[in-house]
């Protein structure tokens, strides 16, 4: 593969995930699962001296930071809250709901490669997001630069602005590994990656035979640069169009190859709308059998929105994987405020399956409808 890219990387954007060795994903393999604990072990001591910047900080309540904004590209700006009369919940400090649109996956999958380094975890490859941070702050937008104001508050998350996408968080390698664990099925099933920022979720799910995969991330930025990237670098369209050793009937494969990706769809926007457009393109929606979500209850002020989420777009027996931090400091949210919230509303089931007790304490829970017909 080639790589084109006439800039340095600077010191302070170097990787904090070192390659691992490619391999194929199986899900129940012990040894991808220790490799990827250790990973997740060697990531999380690597950032401990951070770990601060993971939890949304108390300026970010101020809207302050949204009332700065510049305005957004094209599509991507922020509507304001009276606009959602959907929800059930009110916005209590909701600044903006930003329009969701849908990403098209485009002709030229290589393209979308074009100035990204590709780096492997057990089984998957994804974008060095340094290099993609990189890219982005020497690039002039004539919209808002997510990552230079990322860098400039000094923050991973900006409320309304920029929810944390273009990063790998910790608790998506807890559920990394669950699904080894618990030997997730994903085969065939409608699959939701909320919130997905790299991806990584959905891709598994993609690997794993799910029949269709939607990703979705308030950024329209991290949806561009990320996420399809991500999945694209997972479909292996190189390896089989380079590989002309392989006799022809493999080879003629190509094109079922090249319309594994087809089998995903992505969508930016707060979650309320996103909502709304996918509700709205196909009158006969079909639910979600499999919502994955990492790291996405750090804010009590999203709660209602997200639970109604889940109400809207999960099937009547479908399930939800949600991983999050036991607590999000100077926030205030974290698993027990929502499973709290969950629970007061009555319509979820949540069970708690795995705590994962090392460093920060993070939780993996389930939620299910408590009458699912
Ligand atoms: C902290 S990041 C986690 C990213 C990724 N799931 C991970 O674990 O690496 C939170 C994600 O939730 C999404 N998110 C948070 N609040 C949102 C909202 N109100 N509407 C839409 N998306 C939201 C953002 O897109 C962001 O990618």
């Amino acid at each position: 593969m080639t790589f084109q890219f006439n800039f340095t990387i600077e010191d302070h954007l170097e990787s904090k995930l070192a390659p691992l060795g490619d391999g194929a994903l199986t899900l129940d393999s012990s040894k991808e699962l220790s490799v990827l604990e250790s990973q997740k072990r060697e990531h999380r001591d690597r950032k401990c001296s951070i770990e601060q910047l993971d939890s949304p900080r108390d300026h970010l309540w101020e809207n302050k930071s949204v009332e700065n904004a510049a305005p957004s590209q094209d599509t991507d700006s922020p509507l304001t809250a009276a606009s959602d009369s959907d929800n059930l919940e009110p916005h209590k400090k909701q600044p903006c709901l930003r329009a969701a649109k849908e990403h098209v996956m485009p002709k030229d999958l290589k393209k979308v490669l074009e100035n990204k380094v590709i780096e492997t975890l057990p089984g998957l490859q994804h974008a060095n997001l340094s290099v993609v941070k990189t890219v982005l702050l020497k690039d002039s937008f004539p919209g808002e630069n997510i990552v230079s104001k990322s860098f400039s508050s000094h923050t991973d998350l900006i409320t309304g602005v920029y929810e944390g996408g273009l990063k790998i968080w910790e608790c998506t390698f807890d559920l990394l590994a669950y699904f080894i664990k618990a030997k997730v099925k994903f085969a065939g099933k409608k699959v939701l990656d909320l919130g997905c920022g790299s991806g990584l979720l959905g891709i598994t799910a993609f690997k794993g035979g799910a029949k269709e995969i939607h990703f979705q991330d308030y950024n329209s930025m991290v949806i561009d640069e990320v996420t399809l990237p991500n999945v694209i670098a997972n479909s292996n369209l190189e390896d089989e169009e380079n590989d002309v050793n392989k006799p022809d009937v493999k080879r003629c494969r190509k094109s079922d190859v090249v319309q594994e990706p087809y089998k995903c769809q992505f969508y930016s926007g707060e979650w309320s709308e996103f909502c709304k457009l996918v509700l709205s393109r196909e009158k006969l929606f079909v639910k979600y059998d499999l919502i994955l979500t990492s790291e996405t209850i750090y804010n009590p002020d999203y709660y209602g929105t997200l639970h109604q989420t889940f109400l809207r777009l999960l099937g009547k027996n479908g399930q939800v994987l949600l991983a999050s931090k036991a607590h999000y400091f100077g926030v205030g949210g974290g698993v027990h405020l929502f499973q709290k919230f969950v629970e007061e509303r009555g319509v979820f089931e949540t069970r708690t399956l795995e705590i994962i007790d090392e460093g920060l304490k993070r939780f993996i829970i389930e939620l299910t409808f408590k009458c699912p017909s």
